[in-house]
């Protein structure tokens, strides 16, 4: 079994539940302080957003998962923002969300966050609104093939976003490149891609799945971005404090890119 189909055979464990318990909830996903690395990541999409550089008809996720955090920012800028994931479990939580239906996990403290440091004095509720009215369509995605949407997307988005997925679906740096230059076919020349990822991380569970996870630096970043032809225009990352390492995971670090697929020549 190749390297990228025992990836795929590890993911039908994936329980998004205890994903989310193990990233998203407290005590471990802490709002206490500015430092925290919640607010960090939170603050990084919502500056890039804030330039007002980054805006169009169409922003795509790429491996959404059960997650919308990574989306809060975008809404005020895109007309419609879609979501994609391999996994239907992950995209059914999401339509639950979409559809306000019960016992969907609560992002109002992620939501609220985002209000305030936005500083519009949008309420959190009709933050949370619009992104249910904007987020139009849920797509299965593989990015290890060369149309990752397959014949899905009539034509490329205006921006991309995507936050843990490659490394955490690549079984080495060469497809970790390859997924991106895959994904980069989804984006328009000259659009917007803010890249978020693990650092330095070999695994992470999600119930009874345990995942494994190419370790990237920021050096591979950058040259992985570099061949895949984007420009980058911020790079920032995050040192995990030692008393977030609870045995999910062993992320070192976290970055954020603000990076921009260079206009054809
Ligand atoms: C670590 S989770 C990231 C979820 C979310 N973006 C976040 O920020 O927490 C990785 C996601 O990649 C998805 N995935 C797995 N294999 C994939 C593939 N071949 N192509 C695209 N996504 C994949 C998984 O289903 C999972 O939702
Ligand atoms: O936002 S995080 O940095 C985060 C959030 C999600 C993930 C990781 C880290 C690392 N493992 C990834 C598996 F791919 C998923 N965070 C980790 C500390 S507690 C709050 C959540």
């Amino acid at each position: 079994m190749s390297g990228i189909a025992a990836v795929g055979e590890s993911y039908q464990k994936f329980n998004p539940r205890a994903y989310l318990q193990n990233n998203y909830m407290p005590p471990r996903a802490d709002f206490g302080s500015e430092d925290c690395v919640v607010p960090w990541k939170l603050r990084c999409l919502a500056e890039a957003f804030a330039t007002g550089d980054i805006h169009g008809r169409t922003l795509l996720d790429i491996g959404s998962g059960p997650t919308i955090y990574q989306l809060l920012s975008a809404c005020d800028h895109f007309e419609e923002i879609i979501a994609t994931d391999y996994l239907e479990v992950n995209r059914e939580v999401l339509r639950r969300w979409v559809q306000d239906e019960p016992d969907g996990f609560d992002w109002s403290p992620y939501i609220k966050h985002v209000c305030r440091i936005e500083g519009k004095g949008e309420q959190w509720k009709e933050k949370e609104q619009k992104l249910r009215r904007k987020l139009r369509q849920i797509l299965p995605i593989d990015v290890h093939q060369p149309e990752p949407l397959g014949s899905q997307l009539c034509q490329p988005a205006d921006a991309l976003v995507s936050t843990f997925c490659l490394e955490a679906v690549s079984p080495d740096r060469p497809s970790f490149e390859r997924a991106l230059r895959n994904i980069t076919t989804l984006l328009q020349p000259g659009g917007h891609f803010l890249l978020i990822g693990a650092l330095e991380e070999t695994f992470y569970l999600a119930g009874e799945a345990k995942l494994s996870v190419v370790p990237v630096s920021e050096a591979d970043v950058r040259e992985a971005l570099s061949k895949s032809g984007y420009h980058i225009h911020d790079f920032r990352s995050y040192l995990m404090p030692p008393g977030l390492k609870i045995g999910v995971d062993d992320v070192s670090g976290v970055f954020f890119v603000h990076a921009q697929k260079k206009p054809v020549a």
